[in-house]
């Protein structure tokens, strides 16, 4: 079969060879056993001897270990040693499933399964295996004649959505860094590339749509799907210790197609963006990634338009730890956002007005206030940074300061104005950029949404894909504070 020829493939199957020499190790299923080691995990070994309750194991390099006989966990035979699917070992116990992890991943094969789930671990470098001739690959074939894949996953769900017309959704999680958000992008590029080739001569076993349309170049609603990515991203990840690149939103996107298995249309909510980062931001991390990129000039006019005159580092809200991401190139970046804000046919105001506000919230930051020598009243220590933030937001200097400083408030049925403290402004200005920034970005998810509603095309069903992290223990109490901020 040619497929051994692509460049991905050996990252997808060994070779028959390879697979010979796997099998061919000696094995004795009552000697071979897993045991507990601190630093490895689980390492190999071969019982030599028992009495009574432990078992005298022999591991690598010939070293005698006495383990106890209930901490041994039983070995597979080595006919199942690289095994494409956890689910037919003859023991499923977690030695059994780690070995199996590591060893695939030792030869770079990052997608195992167990049963229906998919297990995918991050390689940390681009494989060969997302091109269009490995999705060409997957396309129409069933899961278990092909190699573990997301594509298989994808396409399965596909499948069952046109031949059983019922939607279908996959869950992708894990924790931060673990490739959730890149694997969720490689899903919804295959739908996008099923999608297309539907339109164009189908998939084998599916009935095609008839269109007499000419064909002509123009931006498609699968491009479209693609290039959400580079605005959520910009506005909704930041660099945190673990991912350069770490979503900070969890999101669920669906994808409809029509009966004919074409695109129609998408659409994607979003749940809990993490606000707090907006003013805050712990060692090693950076704000949300917008706010760089509208610093480095990939619009020579941008910053002063924005009027954006001091040094990056002395924009406080979000200049509290890391400025700049190794290997990433803000301008580079801000130019693949601006493109795709182009590309999802949003207007020159809209795009300025989104970076107006990101400014905005940068000139807050920098906004000082003091206290009234005997009085509970805080005052504005200075009004540049408020005028530039106001003509950012394109409101009136004093009207946004009374606010901070003599809030309206309602008491029983009345209005008054209450008296604000230093510290209680400060926390005001914080409130406000959080708040001003949740919004905003509702509103991007929202015109992402518009933009990829597209009318012409009639739904049938969806396949929806969640993005969202799993609970990490160490940030039990972040996420907590996320999810009531
Ligand atoms: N399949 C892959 N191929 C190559 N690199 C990958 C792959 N999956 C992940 N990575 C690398 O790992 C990084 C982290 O992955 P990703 O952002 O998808 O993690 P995540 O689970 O979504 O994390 P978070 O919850 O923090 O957003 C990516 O920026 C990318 O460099």
């Amino acid at each position: 079969m040619d497929y051994e020829n692509d460049p991905g493939w050996q990252y997808l199957r060994r070779t028959r060879e390879q697979m010979l020499q796997d099998q061919s190790k000696p094995y004795d299923s009552k000697k071979n056993v897993w045991i507990p080691d601190e630093e490895e995990g689980y390492i190999a070994g071969e019982i030599k001897k028992t009495e009574g309750n432990m078992n005298t194991v022999v591991v690598a390099g010939g070293t005698e270990k006495s383990v106890k006989k209930e901490l041994c966990q039983e070995m597979n035979p080595p006919k199942f040693e690289k095994t494409e699917d956890m689910s037919n070992l003859t023991f499923l116990n977690d030695s059994s499933v780690l070995h199996n992890l590591r060893a695939r991943y030792g030869c770079m094969l990052i997608y195992t399964y167990s049963g229906l789930f998919c297990v995918v671990i991050n390689p940390y470098k681009r494989l060969p295996i997302y091109t269009d001739s490995v999705a060409r690959m997957f396309m129409g074939k069933r899961r278990t004649e092909m190699p573990p894949h997301l594509f298989a996953v994808s396409d399965e769900a596909f499948r069952n959505m046109l031949q059983n017309h019922e939607n279908q959704s996959m869950l992708i999680t894990g924790e931060s860094g673990a490739g959730k958000t890149e694997n969720t992008k490689k899903v919804i590029a295959y739908f996008a590339a099923v999608g297309a080739s539907q339109a164009e001569g189908g998939i084998p076993g599916v009935p095609t749509e008839k269109s007499d349309k000419p064909k002509e170049k123009k931006v498609t609603l699968e491009d479209q799907i693609v290039q959400t990515n580079p605005v959520l991203e910009a506005f909704g990840n930041a660099k945190t210790v673990r991912n350069n690149n770490s979503s900070r939103f969890g999101k669920f996107i669906r994808i409809h197609f029509s009966k004919y298995g074409k695109v129609a249309s998408c659409d994607i909510e979003h749940y809990l963006l993490e606000k707090s980062r907006v003013i805050r931001q712990a060692p090693g991390e950076r704000c949300y990634h917008i706010f760089y990129q509208i610093y480095s000039d990939f619009i020579p006019t941008l910053k002063k338009t924005l009027r954006l005159d001091k040094p990056l580092k002395d924009y406080w809200f979000i200049a509290q730890a890391e400025l700049k991401i190794d290997g990433v190139d803000d301008k580079e970046e801000h130019g693949l956002t601006d493109e795709a804000m182009h590309i999802l046919k949003w207007t020159d105001k809209e795009i300025i007005d989104c970076y107006r506000i990101v400014a905005a919230m940068m000139h807050m930051g920098n906004m000082k206030f003091k206290q009234r020598p005997r009085e509970e009243q805080a005052e504005p220590d200075g009004t540049e940074d408020a005028d530039r933030a106001a003509s950012m937001y394109g409101v009136d200097t004093d009207e946004m300061l009374k606010a901070f400083l003599r809030p309206r408030v309602r008491v029983g049925n009345e209005w008054v104005n209450k008296g604000q403290n230093q510290d209680q402004v400060f926390w005001a200005v914080g409130a406000m950029a959080k708040g001003l920034y949740s919004r905003m970005f509702h509103w991007i998810v929202m015109k992402c949404n518009l933009t990829l509603d597209q009318k012409g095309i009639p739904r049938d069903h969806f396949i929806g894909v969640l993005d969202i992290a799993g609970f990490e223990i160490f940030d039990v109490i972040q996420q907590l504070r996320t999810a009531l901020d």
